[in-house]
């Protein structure tokens, strides 16, 4: 019997590759952090943290965290599907788990399950969707940096009793709000790998000393600390690969739905073990390239041209890397990625 269950997920994981239509991308929605935020924060910033009226989009930048556009942007130059995006700098995915308090604002940076699927919602009844199906949109979901970091979970300052399994819930709590909402087609970005980043790279391999998103590290030991962070990502992408699977196949908790998982974990991994393939000469994948004090201030750039840089800053990925994203995203989309895993009714 047991055999016979693997053998039939097996064939369904198979089957939902090709079942991708390469034509039918009219639409992407997106939710997450500032790996994908292209101008919200902005809005909620000048708005008494507050997000748009229904059915009202926030004006875009052309200059988001990765220095220049960002992956979904990239998708859209290059598909010409109209982009929602929900995303916020700043985002985990719920604050009643991990909440950062953005003092700008005097409010927590607003999260997933508390602001971005809300806004969703009110605009989704809005003439903005009046050309949105289930089969013509694509939703995906890239949250995790903000709930893992050292404002969240890396310094257990998480909510008393929830953790990473409580994260590992809001991802299909999320899913579940877009699936009540007639989203059929879902792309979930896994965790990246943060311990690449000069965040939680260690000084004595070329990571960050104190810096604005970490400002007391070197008071740390900080080999200890990336070696947590690979741990945190590695396992909570395992458990997402089983997730899936189980809860679309195994508990039908989204019946007619389509997931991909695109490993960015795996992809970022190798453009930075092979970055003649990816990034121009001269390659940099352990340094990067905007350079700010422990306060956010007083930046300078470079040397030399962004888009040698796998990173932009200590944290986030440069715009060169996110059109590299963007590039792979639309083939998983279209299931010819060797990053993307399928699984579908
Ligand atoms: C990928 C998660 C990291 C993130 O969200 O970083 C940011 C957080 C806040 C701001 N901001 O307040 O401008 C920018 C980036």
């Amino acid at each position: 019997m047991r055999s016979i269950l693997l053998i039939s997920s097996f064939a369904t994981a198979l089957n939902a590759a090709s079942l991708h239509p390469k034509s039918d991308f009219k639409y992407l929605v997106t939710f997450g952090d500032s790996y994908t935020d292209n101008g919200r924060l902005n809005y909620y910033g000048s708005h008494q943290a507050h997000g748009p009226p229904p059915g009202v989009l926030p004006a875009e930048t052309n200059v988001t965290a990765s220095g220049g556009l960002t992956w979904p942007q990239y998708v859209r130059g290059s598909t010409g599907a109209t982009l929602y995006d929900y995303a916020i700098s700043g985002a985990t995915c719920d604050n009643n788990n991990v909440a950062r308090w953005a003092a700008f604002m005097n409010a927590n940076f607003p999260s997933i399950i508390t602001d971005e699927i809300p806004s969703f919602k009110n605009d989704r009844k809005t003439a903005l969707y009046r050309g949105v199906t289930a089969a013509n949109a694509v939703y995906a979901l890239w949250i995790g940096t903000n709930d893992l970091s050292y404002t969240g979970i890396l310094s257990d300052s998480q909510v008393a009793g929830t953790n990473i399994t409580t994260y590992i819930d809001c991802l299909w709590s999320t899913f579940d709000a877009i699936y009540e909402s007639g989203g059929r087609r879902f792309v979930i970005l896994n965790l990246n790998a943060l311990q690449l980043v000069g965040l939680y790279r260690p000084q004595s391999d070329g990571g960050a000393g104190d810096n604005q998103f970490w400002q007391n590290k070197t008071l740390y030991n900080q080999t200890e600390y990336a070696q947590k962070m690979l741990e945190y990502t590695t396992s909570a992408n395992t458990i997402i690969d089983y997730g899936v699977p189980f809860n679309l196949l195994v508990k039908n908790r989204w019946p007619g739905a389509k997931i991909a998982i695109f490993d960015i974990h795996s992809f970022i991994t190798e453009i930075y073990n092979k970055p003649k393939n990816f990034l121009e000469p001269p390659y940099n994948v352990k340094g990067f390239f905007h350079h700010c004090d422990v306060n956010g201030a007083n930046c300078q750039d470079g040397p030399g041209s962004l888009d040698s840089y796998l990173w932009y800053d200590e944290l986030h990925p440069s715009n060169k890397t996110d059109s590299l994203i963007a590039h792979e995203f639309i083939k998983v989309v279209s299931g010819d990625s060797k990053f993307g895993t399928y699984w579908g009714h």
